[in-house]
């Protein structure tokens, strides 16, 4: 279980996180949803252990960060990381060489699900194919926590879709903890069992997708734009 716990954290007289408190369960795919500099990335990258909280706490399984947590986690940035001269293949060395977690098998099945050839240059990769490449060495770790920011991006609505599934096909097999954030609310609606909505800062809607359209009789997007009028009257 991740545990977020008035979580707090400045950039300058920014307040990108203003007292974020939230668990999500495991076995759960959580969207954290929200608006430009609402505080999405900062969040997911304090889970991940490569931003320290002014104030507040995070755990993982009860654990602050550590070497332990950060072997539980899988984070994918919202920038290339990668170096352009490796090929797919090389990357995929070397994360086999630094995690103990890697699964080829899972690998291989990302490779043909996606339809990339291992032997591409990274340079010479379009930016949705590149996004695939980014998604497969996230997901072809067994880590129990997968952070994803913005894997849609740059992603065309067919291929998004595909995605999607894809991580929903992977999420059966591990029974992994997925937290993703995205601007494509409707792309990830049907694969989402909680949301997070964050606003400046501040957790304004959370809750079980289910039970919030039910209770609303509204679609997600529409439940989110009325959280969002609400809070900037
Ligand atoms: N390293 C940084 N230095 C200064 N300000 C930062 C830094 N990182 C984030 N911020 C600011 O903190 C706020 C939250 O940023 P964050 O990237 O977490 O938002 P976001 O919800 O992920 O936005 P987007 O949807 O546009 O990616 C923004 O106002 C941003 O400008």
């Amino acid at each position: 279980m991740i545990t977020v716990k008035d979580a707090v954290k400045s950039f300058g007289k920014k307040k990108a996180l203003d007292g974020v408190s939230f668990t999500a369960a495991d076995g759960q795919i959580i969207g954290l949803l929200g608006t430009n500099g609402a505080g999405k990335s900062t969040m997911l990258q304090s889970i991940a252990g490569l931003l320290q909280l002014d104030a507040g706490t995070i755990t993982l399984d009860g654990k602050t960060h550590s070497l332990s947590t950060r072997a539980m986690t899988a984070f994918l940035p919202d920038v290339d990381v990668w170096y352009s001269w490796m090929k797919l293949s090389d990357a995929m060395s070397y994360m086999r060489d630094i995690y103990w977690d890697w699964d080829d098998a899972k690998a291989r099945h990302l490779l043909e699900y996606f339809e990339l050839t291992k032997g591409t240059f990274i340079r010479d990769a379009s930016k949705g194919t590149r996004a695939k490449m980014k998604l497969l060495l996230a997901l072809s770790r067994q880590a129990r926590y997968l952070l994803l920011d913005e894997p849609f991006s740059g992603i065309d609505p067919f291929a998004r879709q595909q995605i999607a599934q894809a991580i929903v096909s992977d999420f059966l097999e591990e029974q992994q903890t997925i937290l993703i954030t995205t601007h494509e609310v409707s792309e990830v609606e049907v694969i989402l069992d909680e949301v997070l909505f964050i606003h400046e800062g501040k957790l304004l809607l959370t809750g079980n997708v289910e039970s919030l359209k039910q209770e609303k009789n509204k679609s997600l997007m529409d439940i989110l734009k009325e959280v969002y009028d609400i809070a900037r009257l």
